[in-house]
């Protein structure tokens, strides 16, 4: 049932990435990081995040939480759908609701979505911005809120953490990127991909060919498998294999604005050949909506001009929306 573009590869392909060194105080071993996190975003810009920290009963609990919101009955996911129930894109995207790869079948994927807690009467939300309010939060589930803000908060803090590498790693200071990250536009996503139909339409897939959009992506994958990742060298996919207990991260179009394509964004694409249900939980790392997207000094060579024009994380992201919801 694969794509015969498909190969199976050894999981070494993508690096896997120790970033246990960015809490050192030394810092011979933070930068010995960022040299490893360059040569993976020269590269294929996808790579497996190990040492992170982040505790693995949290995220054993993320999953158990996922499990139990997708299989409520469907008019309970109804009731929490997006459109209905929220002003800024919070919570149940029905099977199908996304097409991520033009031109191809809607995806076998259904979401939830989940981003920085903003009360109704907060500046930012009385004035309409982009992806800015209260999250929707399924009632009969209470162990849902508490173990996805806690996650949301934990994956904030590592994006913090890998974004601070990721400067060292551009000749900047640590703290290039620190007035980003304030009352940043990050999404948590929860995913849940049935298995692909035997009788399925041409060219469909649980999520179709894209790159993502915002810094940087940071996916915990369940022990299915699925995620293939275009590489560039050869143009085959590369099947990124569940490694246990760590996370895939991967570049999105903001990086690739802000260096000029130093540090690219990559096509992936999810086909669940399995036979079994699928979960993922990708939780997008982004910013303040009015910080710069900017092509960076140091990323631009003598003679080479931006080829980007300049943009905000708001911005940006309202542009890269408006591309796969129309
Ligand atoms: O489910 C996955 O493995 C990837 C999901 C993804 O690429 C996305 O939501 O942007
Ligand atoms: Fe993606």
């Amino acid at each position: 049932m694969e794509s015969n573009l498909a190969r199976r590869v050894d999981q070494a392909t993508l690096p896997v990435v120790d970033v246990s060194g960015l809490t050192s105080s030394n810092p011979e071993d933070r930068l010995a990081v960022a040299r490893a996190l360059r040569e993976a975003c020269i590269g294929n810009g996808f790579f497996y995040c190990a040492g992170h920290g982040i505790p693995q009963g949290l995220m054993d609990a993320v999953f158990a939480e996922t499990r139990k919101l997708f299989a409520l009955p469907s008019e309970a996911k109804m009731d929490l759908e997006k459109s209905k129930k929220s002003k800024c894109n919070r919570g149940y995207e029905v099977l199908g609701g996304q097409t991520l790869e033009a031109g191809a079948p809607p995806d076998r994927k259904e979401g939830y979505y989940i981003g920085l807690e903003m009360r109704e009467d907060h500046p930012m939300v009385r004035a309409g911005r982009f992806n800015r309010g209260p999250n929707v939060w399924p009632q009969d589930l209470p162990g849902f809120r508490p173990t996805m803000l806690a996650y949301f908060a934990a994956m904030q803090e590592l994006g913090d953490r890998l974004m601070q590498a990721i400067a060292l790693s551009l000749d900047l200071s640590e703290d290039y990127f620190d007035g980003y990250q304030v009352e940043p536009l990050s999404t948590l996503r929860l995913l849940h991909y049935p298995p692909q139909r035997p009788d399925a339409p041409k060219n469909e897939k649980g999520a179709g060919a894209h790159t993502d959009w915002g810094a940087i992506t940071l996916l915990m994958q369940d022990d299915v498998g699925g995620l293939q990742v275009f590489d560039k060298n050869d143009g085959s996919w590369i099947h990124a294999d569940p490694i246990p207990g760590t996370f895939v991260v991967n570049l999105g179009d903001a990086m690739a604005r802000w260096t000029n394509d130093l540090y690219k964004s990559t096509l992936h694409r999810v086909v669940n050949a399995s036979g079994r249900e699928r979960y993922s939980v990708p939780f997008f790392y982004d910013g303040a909506p009015d910080y710069e997207v900017v092509c960076i000094p140091t990323c631009l060579k003598p003679g080479e001009e931006p080829k980007y024009a300049p943009t905000t994380t708001e911005g940006h992201l309202m542009e890269m929306f408006a591309k796969t919801y129309g």
